[in-house]
């Protein structure tokens, strides 16, 4: 029976597609298998029988990837699977940061007990006075899921719409309206656009990349929409941004000690991917993913090792071998076989970078000898048999 351990809450429709030979478990130590959500696993023990993690969102970098496949654990994502939850988030953040619904909320709060409230509104309303989104520049770095929606529905609300993403993939760029202005360099991004909203995954290379620098090149009284992460925004200088009147508004769905109470800076408790069917979508490709490696050995959209669909397997058995990419690893693996007399009737290899998976259907049940021969080459990380 393969165990499951839930990092997160994660939505009952993904959870209930576990049929009984399946037991949801406590213990992390324990699972061969783990759903997160957003919970930090950086510092968590990896134990050897962890196969596999799912992150059921986007972002995975609340999990040690390099580490993972180091163990010959496969983390998987849902790429899109939240996509329009956040979009429809940052037309919310388009608005909040134009017209002054939170100070004017407040304010008919704060007010509600004064009789002549109707009254009162129309001399108090131009305090909360705001402009229109129709006409402006919005700027949207990272054109993958997220971007590309935001930035369809930014043209059908009636902006002009630039769109950076040096390494968008062929699906995105297809999903992409042709209205989007298709720019090159980023500072035609800072130096044009009324909204800047920013849709990257955070890593090395885009971590602080909303910077003094950055804010140099825009136009002053920019708005600024950070759905992605935190770390992409050099909050020290946003504050001084946000103090000296270059940024207006900062939305942003990542609150955090330095940034949330300075004024001018409306934030959201990550919300972005908070919606029933959000929450539904993920959780039901994330559980699918895993089932799917479980049972077959087959690898989707995971973020540390390449893509293998080998199918069902109709032979006795199935050993499926997490390895570096590095010569002469498949030659290794047909001679163990070999060795033991048994047959290849398939096999399938895909690499990723640093690393490598194997499958191979084989003829007859694989025993443990020859699963300790595969594992003491150099450069395999993990063997599983199917069977
Ligand atoms: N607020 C939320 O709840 C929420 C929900 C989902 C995702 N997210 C965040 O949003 C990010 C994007 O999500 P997605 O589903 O669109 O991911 P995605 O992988 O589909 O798209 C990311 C895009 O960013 C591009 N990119 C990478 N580096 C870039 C750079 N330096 N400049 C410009 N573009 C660059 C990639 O080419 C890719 O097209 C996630 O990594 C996650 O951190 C937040
Ligand atoms: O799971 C969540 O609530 C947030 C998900 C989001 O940040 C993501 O990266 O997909």
């Amino acid at each position: 029976m393969a165990k499951i351990n839930c990092l997160n809450p994660i939505a009952a429709c993904g959870m209930d597609l576990f049929n009984d030979t399946y037991e949801v478990v406590d213990d992390f130590a324990a699972a061969d298998a783990v759903l997160v959500r957003s919970a930090a696993m950086h510092d968590l023990e990896l134990s050897d029988n962890l196969l596999a993690i799912a992150r059921a969102g986007a972002g995975v970098n609340n999990i040690p990837l390099d580490k993972c496949a180091e163990k010959g654990i496969v983390v998987f994502n849902t790429p899109g699977a939240n996509a329009n939850g956040v979009k429809e988030l940052v037309i919310a953040g388009l608005l909040l940061a134009s017209r002054d619904l939170m100070g004017g909320y407040n304010w008919v709060k704060e007010n509600a007990s004064d009789e002549n409230i109707a009254k009162t509104v129309e001399k108090q309303k131009k305090h909360y006075a705001g402009c229109e989104i129709m006409g402006k520049k919005l700027g949207v770095i990272g054109l993958g899921a997220i971007g590309a929606k935001v930035a369809n529905i930014g043209f059908r609300l009636g902006m002009e719409v630039y769109g950076y993403d040096p390494y968008v993939s062929v699906d995105a760029a297809w999903r992409l309206s042709s209205h989007v202005k298709h720019i090159k360099n980023v500072e035609d991004i800072y130096k044009e656009c009324d909204y800047i909203t920013v849709h990257v995954p955070a890593l090395d290379s885009t971590k602080g990349m909303i910077n003094k620098d950055a804010f140099a090149m825009m136009k002053d009284g920019v708005k600024i929409l950070n759905f992605a992460r935190d770390i992409l925004v050099n909050d020290d200088d946003m504050i001084e941004a946000l103090a000296s009147g270059k940024v207006a508004k900062y939305v942003t769905d990542f609150p955090n000690a330095k940034i949330a109470g300075v004024d001018n800076v409306i934030t959201l408790p990550h919300l972005g991917a908070s919606t029933e069917e959000s929450e539904d979508n993920c959780a039901v490709m994330a559980v699918k993913e895993i089932v799917d490696f479980i049972e077959n050995g087959n690898i989707k959209n995971s973020v540390n090792y390449p893509a293998c669909d080998a199918g069902k397997c109709s032979e006795a058995a199935r050993v499926c071998v997490c390895h570096k990419n590095i010569p002469n690893m498949i030659t290794q693996f047909t001679g163990a076989f070999a060795s033991k007399g048994i047959n290849v009737s398939d096999m399938v290899s895909k690499s990723k970078g640093d690393y490598a998976y194997s499958v191979f259907d084989i003829s007859e049940k694989a025993d443990e000898d020859t699963v300790k021969s595969i594992s003491s080459i150099d450069g395999v990380l993990k063997v599983r048999v199917i069977q």
